[in-house]
């Protein structure tokens, strides 16, 4: 597999923003001189996404993750650097390219706000020229998968939050596009509509091999649908891996616990003193230990628990996704 079909080289974007000036005074001076300060949103982003990926883009509030999608969606031109996404330049020819995609945007609606469900897709079906069959066919898949039926009479306006992002999904991917671009897709959204959305994106991915990304706050949509993992913070790539990877990137938080007879602990710190593993008695027969995924094999770990002591069970807990992520923007902001 190597044939990316996305391509982000360099990738800057700025913003300026006008700054505004404290009391009554300021805010004349403001509309006489307006003064300007830079943002700048996305730094110098690179990275090459392959035909049939599935990434999800992780990063804190205002790292530049929506100004990465919006560029990759034609909707905002770079500053510096290039975008090519199925050889298109997204910004330049936009009219051509967003035939070529989908956009699924969390936070807003890309339907007719006044018009039911189902005239919004008969607009894209003529914009696309869907032949009759190949539309029945696409609406019959969603909704057997995000149970679309009940919404279609009804206008945007009047869906729930998690109706509206069903019924985006669809308006998205009705022309099936290679590749889909989605911006929080499961914000807000509750838990039983998340799992569909999330069953749907991984069906596509896979049946299909539709290429995604996305971005996301939910670490849950991370396992759900991506295999690989990109966190950008304060406009930079600081991780591209997979989501394993980016468990093992730290390493700390790998946890064991064994269920040995009482009076163990001095005989599991003497097996395993020599990796820096330490040993907590946690009651109840039960003894634990944190250790560090990158300086300690887990395999000799626990072959070394098992000599030591006539162990009942035997448990082990990879660092959680969330953690890492949260320790990685804390580093981010230390260095
Ligand atoms: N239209 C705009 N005008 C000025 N500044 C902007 C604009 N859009 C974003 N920014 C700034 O650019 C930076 C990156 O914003 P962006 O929305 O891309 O971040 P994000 O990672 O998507 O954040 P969030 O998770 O909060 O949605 C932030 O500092 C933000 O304030």
């Amino acid at each position: 597999m190597n044939d990316p079909i996305i391509c982000v080289q360099n990738l800057k974007r700025t913003y300026r923003v006008p700054v505004r000036r404290p009391g009554l005074a300021g805010a004349f001076t403001d509309l006489l001189r307006p003064e300007y300060r830079t943002v700048q949103a996305v730094h110098d982003v690179t990275f090459d996404i392959q035909r049939g990926e599935s990434v999800a883009y992780l990063g804190p509030n205002g790292a530049g993750k929506s100004t990465t999608v919006r560029m990759l969606a034609g909707i905002l031109k770079p500053s510096g650097g290039e975008v090519r996404v199925l050889g298109f330049h997204p910004h330049s020819q936009r009219q051509a390219y967003v035939r070529h995609i989908g956009v699924v945007f969390g936070h807003r609606t890309t339907l007719w706000f006044d018009l039911a469900v189902i005239e919004s897709l008969r607009l894209l079906q003529r914009v696309y020229a869907l032949p009759e069959a190949v539309f029945q066919e696409r609406l019959a898949l969603f909704d057997e998968v995000l149970d679309l039926g009940g919404l279609l009479a009804t206008p945007a306006r009047k869906l729930s939050l998690g109706q509206r992002v069903r019924a985006d999904l669809a308006a998205a991917l009705l022309h099936a596009p290679p590749v889909v671009f989605l911006d929080e897709p499961t914000i807000g959204l509750d838990v039983s509509v998340k799992a569909r959305i999330r069953a749907f994106l991984r069906q596509i991915n896979r049946d299909l091999g539709t290429t995604l990304l996305l971005t996301t706050h939910d670490l849950g949509d991370v396992e759900a649908i991506s295999d690989r993992v990109m966190v950008i913070d304060a406009g930079q790539l600081i991780f591209d891996g997979t989501a394993r990877e980016l468990r093992g990137e730290l390493g700390q938080g790998n946890r064991v616990t064994v269920v040995a007879p009482p009076g163990s602990l001095s005989a599991l710190n003497a097996a395993t003193l020599d990796l820096g593993v330490l040993w907590v008695d946690e009651g109840r027969g039960r003894y634990s230990a944190v250790y560090d995924g990158r300086l300690v094999r887990t395999p000799e770990l626990v072959a070394r628990t098992l000599a030591a002591v006539p162990a009942e069970d035997l448990e082990l807990r990879e660092a959680r996704i969330e953690d890492v992520v949260r320790e990685l923007y804390e580093r981010g902001q230390h260095d």
